[in-house]
């Protein structure tokens, strides 16, 4: 029995789990009450019984009567509870149920009873058995956990609660390049040469407001304020990379000296990739260089590429790092000469998942390499650079480089005390999501995210689909669904990489489909190499763990099979994000066993999935593939047996 209840806001990814809670309580409450009008029941009828009995008799002694049910009650005949049980004796257990019951449950099982015991007694009257004994519901002291615990509202920051709203159709809210005169003409040459002729919304709001805070040149800007730190979240495939990128190359162009300046973190080694293959296209013309530390090369190779040592030191070769956070650190303890001493841009890509690996305690370690004299009896000690702190004029009188961090995501968390651990200055959220409309300070209605067209922001040209199944025919639905919808480049996720490696043996047994397979199992090369096929078109079915799910952007992608349903909305969103990118259409499946069905819904209905399609697959049009598919299956067993002998071996 809770005494206290410590109302705290955990977020808005702890509604899911709140409201999974909910759903079990309530499931809960209906057995109980079942249960409750159960024994109700069941006590009725007994009393009718003996009612009957003792009527059908002669009428007997009362002592008679006492001395006959004496030997029973010692007996103790009859399971507890059960009509036979001495009656005394089933109130008590009827009592310690009720008390090992959750207290919630009590008072409705009181009215449960009232409405079963019929019309309410006049004032003043007895139930003509009520007479000397125990009340049959005993009214329980207490009961604080009766009442439900009133639901916590977030009190989100001003800068959480008041986004600037950013447009999320990227056919419609276009913006020509010419419209933003402040990108350099380079670059916009260099758009138009990669084919792009407009910025779509996301580039349009943060472009601008990124050079502006950059147009100091890497001091601090008028009046010795620091740039405020930038946040942005939009839809998968809305063009966020050159949000970021063409900011950043255009405020790097100045550069005189080459230092580490921007540096480019992200979770995998292939989002690392194919963000540095995106630099080096809009720097290949300019004198600004690009290092990829993600362990792909050994440390010796990577570090060959940051620094070489001459005569007087150490010369850095990179103006521009793209990292994975592990890579990232051992450059940092490890690579002589590395310096993050003039590091301007802090860029956070997949910032959500990034939150997620803040206990490996990257940042601390990069913002440590940036900030490093601090604290330092030195006597230049006033021109280093000093983390952000209150204006005053003494911190306004000498030069400073600032820091300044930007984080990008599909799924940006809205949780202050996650978003904390970045020790962001002066965050400025740009968001597709509908600004909440709610003053500073005063609580929001977390359930307003759903009026406001729900927690995530999908590619408007994507159509979500649910195909319910049972476990044994998944692999022939996939199979069916492939081949029914005749798409080029489809991409299947599996929650685990066994999953995928059985679904690639089976599909690669059944025949018809080019098939490969992308999880730990391979390693770097062999998954760079994959990749580039599946973008190459030489593979039309690519299954995949969840290593793809995030930010990989393969032009054409028409379908994305979710064979497990992915576990969290955020892991939903990322997936099906691998179709509809930049503005095209793409379809989502996902299978789910009738076990899923409702909870997985309900998921996607909060989330605010515009329509989700029920596509039913028929014994009869699955019919036709059985026969091979059985074939299959043995081919696969077979191949299993081998895999495991040869592990053995
Ligand atoms: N202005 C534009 N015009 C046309 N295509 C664009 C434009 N901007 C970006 N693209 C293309 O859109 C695709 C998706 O871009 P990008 O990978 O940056 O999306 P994203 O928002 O980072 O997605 P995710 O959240 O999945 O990582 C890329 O192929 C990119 O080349």
């Amino acid at each position: 029995m809770a005494l206290f209840h410590v109302a705290r806001y955990a977020g808005p990814e702890a509604a899911g789990a709140e409201a999974e809670a909910d759903g079990r309580a309530r499931a809960l409450l209906e057995r109980l009450q079942s249960r409750a009008r159960e024994r109700q029941r069941q006590r009725q009828q007994q009393s009718r019984q003996q009612e009957a009995e003792a009527a059908a008799r002669t009428e007997p002694a009362p002592g008679k009567r006492r001395r006959r049910r004496r030997p029973r009650r010692c007996k103790g005949g009859g399971a507890p509870g059960s009509p036979q049980a001495p009656r005394s004796k089933r109130r008590r257990e009827d009592g310690e149920e009720a008390g090992a019951e959750s207290s919630e449950e009590a008072p409705r099982e009181g009215s449960v009873d009232a409405e079963a015991a019929g019309p309410p007694e006049a004032p003043g009257e007895q139930p003509p058995d009520a007479a000397g004994a125990p009340p049959a519901h005993p009214l329980l002291l207490g009961g604080f956990g009766r009442s439900r615990a009133p639901k916590v509202q977030p009190f989100l920051p001003t800068w959480l609660a008041e986004p600037s709203c950013v447009g999320k159709n990227v056919t419609e809210d276009l913006v020509p390049l010419e419209d933003i005169p402040e990108v350099h003409p380079d670059l916009q040459r260099k758009l138009r040469a990669h084919g792009i002729s407009s910025y779509f919304p996301v580039q349009a709001a943060v472009i601008p407001a990124l050079l502006e805070s950059a147009a100091h040149g890497f001091l601090v800007g008028r009046g010795g304020y620091q740039p405020r730190d930038l946040c942005v979240s939009a839809p998968t495939g809305s063009g966020k990379t050159l949000a970021f990128v063409i900011p950043v190359v255009q405020a790097l162009l100045q550069r005189a000296v080459c230092q580490v300046r921007a540096l480019v973190v992200l979770p995998t080694k292939e989002l690392a990739q194919q963000v540095s293959k995106v630099f080096h296209a809009y720097t290949d013309t300019t004198p600004l260089r690009v290092a990829l530390v993600t362990g792909q090369k050994s440390l010796a190779k990577e570090q060959e590429s940051l620094v070489r040592e001459t005569v007087d030191g150490f010369r850095c070769l990179a103006d521009i790092v793209v990292a994975t956070p592990g890579r990232l650190v051992d450059h940092v303890d490890q690579t002589p000469g590395f310096s993050l001493q003039h590091l301007r841009f802090l860029v956070i890509d997949e910032a959500d998942r990034m939150i997620d690996s803040m206990h490996q305690s990257w940042l601390p370690r990069v913002v440590a390499a940036a900030f490093p004299g601090e604290g330092a009896k030195d006597p230049f000690a006033l021109l280093q650079r000093r983390r952000p702190q209150v204006v005053t004029a003494a911190s306004t009188c000498c030069p400073q480089m600032p820091l300044q961090k930007l984080l990008f995501s599909a799924t940006l968390t809205q949780n202050p005390e996650k978003l904390q651990q970045l020790g962001l200055h002066q965050p400025w959220l740009f968001s597709t999501r509908a600004a909440r409309g709610a003053p500073a300070g005063t609580n929001v209605d977390a359930d307003a995210d759903a009026d406001a067209g729900g927690k995530y922001t999908f590619p408007a040209g994507l159509s979500h689909h649910y195909v319910p199944c049972r476990l044994r025919s998944k692999p022939l639905v996939v199979l069916h669904l492939i081949l029914h919808l005749g798409c080029s480049r489809i991409l299947c996720f599996t929650n685990s990489r066994e999953n995928s490696h059985r679904l690639f043996l089976l599909v690669q047994a059944f025949g018809d489909v080019t098939v490969a397979e992308f999880s730990s199992r391979y390693g770097p090369g062999q998954r760079k190499g994959i990749l580039k096929q599946f973008e190459q078109g030489k593979i039309q079915l690519l299954i995949s763990t969840d290593a793809t799910a995030r930010g990989i952007d393969v032009q054409g992608v028409q379908l994305v099979v979710n064979y497990d349903a992915p576990q969290y909305l955020r892991t939903y969103v990322h997936r099906v994000g691998r179709t509809a990118r930049a503005g095209k259409t793409g379809q989502a499946f996902t299978l789910l066993l009738k076990v899923q069905e409702r909870r997985f819904l309900r998921m996607l209905a909060e989330a605010g999935v515009p329509q989700l399609e029920r596509h039913d697959t028929p014994g009869e049009l699955l019919q036709p593939l059985v026969p091979r598919y059985e074939e299959a299956l043995s081919q696969l067993e077979r191949a299993v047996q081998e895999e495991s002998r040869q592990k053995a071996a």
